[in-house]
């Protein structure tokens, strides 16, 4: 048996409404409390981590992660990737299955299971399409995938299309009680775009994407969620008019949640003016307009929760002229800073509030009692990160095995210092 302490720090547990400098008492794997010396723990503990001038928060939670294997290693791996997350303080991370090929079977998902444990980093939960090949047609076998390890569904990288398709996968999941993500685009609209459609567009020349492809697809999704009881939750919001909907749906009842990425709160089409295609992604940056109502959300509570949208791609597809190369950001290194800076030292919101987003909210998402909190007994994935300390982000530092990362540069706060997983030292910062 080995007994952990981590002394001096402050700990936030947000789904505990905990706040306060203490103890966090760790045996073997699980959490054994918070506060004084509990009962059967020994006078010094196996291991004591000194955690004085930092947060101490359950380890954050990604629900929205791209890795590229198999199909596309050079970008991203599973064991990269988990790494990348650890280096950000996420310890555990859901992979999107627009891999090649995808992961719309009991054994793909067993596969990304696999390759999660053999690395041995952060958790790593596979999230199984939607439909058979991602091809928009035929569901896939949702309850083989569950048997897999799959913990909600997504065609993520292409929406469900079809209406139908999606009432039919949002009752079907439902009875696994998961949920189904996804990607809010009406694709008939957006055609050979490469950015937002408004005034920005217009002046660079560059075909936009406009705000109501995303608007529809969610008001659409909200109400099928709404006939069918299921679970919706809306990827990567970005539009204002979106906020709104989700706001209205929650209001009426509707088992609706929605996750907001960092460069989409902190960045604006503007950026696009330079031509460089690390400002690429989809949704793409939006207005100042936007920017504000994806912050109301997160406050008011509309957005549940944040979400990276990690999406590497290697050098060689980035480096491409902007009209062909892909979309996408890479974020797990720059989640943690990059939100608490533009929330928290804004005062914005609160350290727990922000914190709730990315602990107990996403394990709610994805149903893991165990994990996002510290109540005694559950998995001891900690994070401790210096609050305080301004820094500057370096994409050479990165553990991921991209580069497409638009913080380049930034100064920041929110410094990952060390992270448990399973009650293990598996991330201690460098020092050099
Ligand atoms: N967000 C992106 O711009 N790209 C994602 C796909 C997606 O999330 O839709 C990717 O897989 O590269
Ligand atoms: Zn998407
Ligand atoms: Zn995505």
């Amino acid at each position: 048996m080995t007994f952990t302490r981590i002394h001096g720090g402050r700990i936030i547990d947000p789904a505990h409404q905990v706040d306060r400098i203490d103890d966090l008492w760790i045996q073997d794997r699980r959490i054994l409390g918070v506060g004084p010396r509990p009962p059967g723990a020994p006078e010094r503990a196996d291991v004591e981590l000194d955690a004085t001038g930092l947060i101490v928060c359950p380890g954050l939670i990604d629900v929205h992660v791209h890795l590229r294997e198999p199909g596309d290693e050079a970008s991203e791996t599973i064991a990269s990737g988990a790494a990348s997350a650890l280096a950000g303080g996420v310890t555990t991370i859901a992979a999107m299955p627009n891999t090649t090929p995808p992961i719309d079977s009991q054994g793909a998902a067993e596969f990304v299971v696999l390759q999660g444990r053999r690395a041995a980093r952060a958790h790593v939960l596979p999230v199984g399409a939607v439909s058979k090949g991602r091809e928009g047609r035929e569901l896939a076998e949702l309850g083989r995938l569950v048997e897999g390890g799959a913990v909600a569904f997504t065609d993520d990288g292409s929406p469900v299309s079809s209406a139908e398709l999606m009432r039919r996968a949002l009752e079907y999941a439902n009875l696994f009680d998961l949920a189904i993500m996804q990607h809010c685009q009406v694709m008939e609209l957006t055609e050979g775009a490469v950015m937002n459609e408004g005034f920005e567009s217009a002046r660079l020349g560059l075909r936009g994407m406009p705000p109501a492809a995303e608007d529809i697809m969610v008001a659409r999704d909200i109400r099928l969620a709404e006939i069918t009881g299921g679970r919706l939750h809306i990827q990567h919001i970005s539009t204002a008019r979106a906020v709104e909907l989700v706001r209205e749906g929650k209001r009426r009842g509707v088992r609706v949640t929605a996750e907001a990425c960092p460069h989409h709160f902190t960045l604006t089409d503007e950026k696009l003016r330079t031509f460089d295609t690390v400002y690429k992604m989809n949704p793409p940056l939006r207005t100042a307009e936007d920017v504000e109502a994806v912050i109301e959300g997160l406050i008011d509570g509309t957005i549940d929760l944040l979400a990276t949208d990690h999406a590497p791609h290697s050098q060689e597809k980035k480096s491409q002229a902007i009209d062909v190369a892909p979309f996408g950001v890479i974020g797990l290194e720059t989640l943690l800073p990059v939100s608490a800076t533009a929330l928290v030292k804004t005062e914005r919101l609160t350290w727990p509030q922000l914190l709730g987003k990315l602990t107990e909210q996403p394990a709610r998402l994805l149903n893991l009692t165990d994990k996002g909190h510290f109540g005694v007994g559950a998995d001891a994935d900690v994070t401790l990160f210096d609050p305080e300390t301004v820094w500057t982000i370096d994409v050479n530092t990165f553990q991921s095995r991209s580069r497409n990362c638009p913080f380049h540069g930034w100064e920041v706060i929110g410094r990952v210092e060390t992270v448990l997983v399973e009650g293990a030292i598996r991330y201690q910062r460098p020092t050099t």
